[in-house]
C-alpha cells in the first residue's frame, strides 16, 4: 500500500498570501521564508542537476524573482556558474524580492538577451503563486527559445504560466523537470495539466508554522482517506449482509446489458452485502445467464419500481450505464427522488435538455445523489459552467453540486469531487490506464455500494474515486474493466488499513 507522507492540504494562491503575511505578522519575516525557499531550490538544483555547466536563474517582478535571487547567491556560493536574467528594472523590485536583490550583488541581464544554449538549467523564478494574467510576449517567446534548445527547467514553486488556482496555462508555460514548492501544494499543481507541467514536485517547509498554513487551506484538498475515512465503517468486513445494504442497479435492454452488470459486479465487490439487477422483462433471461451472485429481478415499469422503493428492501440505486437515453430513464429518475443514488451516463444525458427539472428533484433535502459526469456530459448538464473560460475545474465542479443540490463527480485525470456545502476534493492517485471502456461504470458501482452502506453522499463519492484508482493501480497497465472489478477487494483492504490507523 502506497501511503503519501506529505499533509493532504492545498492553499490556493490567496490562501498562501494570506498565510505568509501572518507569519510575517508573527514575526517570522518574509524575506526569511524566502531565503530558505531559495535555499531548498539552490539544493535541489545542485541534487538533481549536478551536470549543469551553468544554471541561468530567471527572476520576475515579485517574490518568485526574490526566490530565484537566493537560490543564485547559494549556488554561486557552492561554486557553480550562474548567470541571472531579469525581467524590467532591479529598481522596481520591492520588499522581500528587493532585499534578495540586493544581497545577491550580482549584474542582471535581460530576459531578451538570454540564449539558450545546451547545458544550461534553467532556474525558473519568473511567475508563482502571484500570477495574475496570461504571461506577456517577451515570457512566451523565452519559454519557446529554451524548449528548442531542450534545456531542463527547474520551476520555482510553480512553473511560469501555469495558474496556481487552476492549473490552467496562462497563455504559454515552461514544461518543468521538476518543481520546488513551499508549505504545502497549490491546487494548480493536482489539477490538469498543471501536474503535468510540473513534473516531479518536491516540498519544502521553509519554516513556516504549520497551524498558520493549516489554518489558511480551507478551499480544497487531495482525495485522501484522510478527509473521509471517519465516515468508513471499519467493521465493514464482519458485518452481516443486509446491514451492508442493498444496492439496485438498473439494466438497459436486452442488446445493452454489459454496462449495468459491470456496475453490479463492482458493487458487489466494493461491499455493497446485496445487489440486484433490476431488469426489463426482455433482458431478464440475458442478465440471469450473466450473473451468479448478483440477483436479476424484473422491473417492468413505474409501477414495479415504485412499489420496490416501497418495501424498503433497497438502500440505495445506481441508473445510468447503459440504460439509453429517454423518458423511460427520466421517470424512473423521478421515482427515485430523494433516495440515495448515483446518477451515471445515459442518466446524465437524459436531462441535457432539461437540467432543472433534475435539479429539483433534489431541491430542499441533504444531498444524497451522486453525479458522476466526464467533461462531455458535464458540458451537456452545466453549458455555461463549462463554457466559462474565466473559472477552473474547483471552481465549476463546486457551482454545479450548488446548483443540482447534489454530489458532484467531475471526473478526467484530475476528478474533483464537490459537494453543495462546498467542500472540494482533487484526486490524484488514478493510474493514466483507468481510462478504458467500462471504467466509468466501475466507478457508478463502488459509489452505489457505499451509498448502499450508510455513508454519506460526499464520502462516498470520495471514498469511491480513491478505491477506483487505487484498484486501478493494483491492476496494473493493459487492464481492463473486468480486471479492475477483480482488484476492488484488494483495494478495499487497503483502505481498512488506513481507516484503522
Ligand atoms: N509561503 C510561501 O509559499 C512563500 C512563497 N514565496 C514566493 O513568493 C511567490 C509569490 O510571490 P508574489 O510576489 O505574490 O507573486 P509572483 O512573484 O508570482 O508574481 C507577482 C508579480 O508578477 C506580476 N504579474 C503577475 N502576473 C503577471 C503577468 N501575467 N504578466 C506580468 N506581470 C505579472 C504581479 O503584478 C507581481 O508584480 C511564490 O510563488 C513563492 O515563489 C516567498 O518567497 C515567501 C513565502
Ligand atoms: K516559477
Amino acid at each position: 500500500m502506497k501511503m503519501s507522507l506529505t499533509d493532504p492540504f492545498l492553499l490556493t494562491p490567496a490562501e498562501a498570501a494570506a498565510a505568509d503575511r501572518e507569519t510575517d505578522a508573527s514575526g517570522i519575516p518574509i524575506f526569511h521564508l524566502m531565503q530558505q525557499a531559495g535555499f531548498a531550490v539552490a539544493a535541489e538544483a545542485l541534487r538533481h542537476f549536478a551536470q549543469a555547466e551553468r544554471f541561468v536563474v530567471l527572476c520576475g517582478p515579485g517574490n518568485n524573482g526574490g526566490d530565484g535571487f537566493v537560490a543564485a547567491s547559494a549556488l554561486r556560493r557552492a561554486g557553480a556558474n550562474v548567470s541571472i536574467h531579469l525581467a524590467g528594472r532591479p529598481e522596481e523590485l520591492t520588499g522581500a524580492a528587493r532585499l534578495a536583490w540586493l544581497e545577491a550583488q550580482t549584474p542582471a541581464q535581460s530576459f531578451s538577451s538570454y540564449q539558450p544554449h545546451p547545458g544550461d538549467v534553467i532556474i525558473d523564478a519568473i511567475f508563482g503563486a502571484g500570477l495574475s494574467r496570461d504571461v506577456p510576449p517577451e515570457v512566451t517567446d523565452l519559454i519557446t527559445r529554451v524548449r528548442e534548445v531542450g534545456c531542463p527547467v527547474l520551476a520555482v514553486d510553480l512553473p511560469s504560466g501555469i495558474d496556481g488556482l487552476t492549473g490552467q496555462v496562462r497563455g504559454a508555460a515552461f514544461q518543468a523537470q521538476r518543481t520546488v514548492t513551499f508549505v504545502a501544494r497549490k491546487p494548480g499543481h493536482v489539477l490538469m495539466p498543471g501536474r503535468i507541467y510540473c513534473g516531479e514536485i518536491s516540498l519544502a517547509p521553509i519554516g513556516m508554522p504549520t497551524r498558520i498554513a493549516r489554518r489558511h487551506a480551507r478551499t480544497v484538498s487531495v482525495n485522501d482517506p484522510r478527509a473521509w475515512k471517519a465516515a468508513i465503517n471499519v467493521q465493514q468486513g464482519d458485518t452481516h449482509k443486509y446491514k451492508r445494504g442493498h444496492l439496485a442497479v438498473f439494466s438497459g435492454g436486452p442488446s445493452h446489458t454489459g454496462a449495468a452488470r459491470m456496475t453490479a459486479s463492482a458493487g458487489l465487490c466494493a461491499g455493497a452485502g446485496l445487489v440486484t439487477l433490476a431488469s426489463p422483462p426482455d433482458a431478464t433471461l440475458v442478465n440471469a445467464c450473466a450473473m451468479t451472485a448478483v440477483m436479476v429481478r424484473e422491473i417492468a415499469d413505474l409501477q414495479d419500481l415504485k412499489m420496490w422503493w416501497a418495501s424498503g428492501k433497497i438502500s440505495a440505486a445506481v441508473i445510468g450505464p447503459g440504460f439509453g437515453v429517454g423518458e423511460g430513464l427520466r421517470s424512473y429518475v423521478h421515482a427515485s427522488a430523494a433516495r440515495p443514488m448515483v446518477l451515471d451516463a445515459d442518466a446524465i444525458t437524459a436531462f441535457a435538455e432539461r437540467p432543472d427539472e433534475l435539479f429539483a428533484l433534489a431541491a430542499g433535502s441533504e444531498p444524497r445523489q451522486i453525479l458522476t459526469p466526464h467533461e462531455g456530459e458535464f458540458a451537456r448538464l452545466f453549458p455555461d459552467l463549462a463554457a466559462d473560460k474565466t473559472i477552473g475545474k474547483l471552481e465549476r465542479a463546486k457551482r454545479a453540486a450548488e446548483r443540482a443540490h447534489a454530489v458532484i463527480v467531475y471526473k478526467g485525470a484530475d476528478t474533483v469531487i464537490a459537494a453543495p456545502d462546498g467542500r472540494l476534493l482533487i484526486n490524484e492517485n488514478a493510474p493514466a490506464w483507468l481510462a478504458t471502456a467500462g471504467s466509468g461504470d466501475v466507478l457508478a458501482g463502488i459509489a452505489g455500494a457505499n451509498l448502499a452502506q450508510g455513508i454519506p453522499a460526499f464520502e462516498a463519492a470520495a471514498a469511491a474515486v480513491w478505491l477506483h484508482g487505487e484498484a486501478g493501480n493494483k491492476a496494473g497497465v493493459g487492464m481492463t474493466a473486468e480486471d479492475l472489478i477483480r482488484h476492488i477487494p484488494a483495494a478495499l483492504e487497503d483502505l481498512l488499513s488506513w481507516c484503522r490507523l
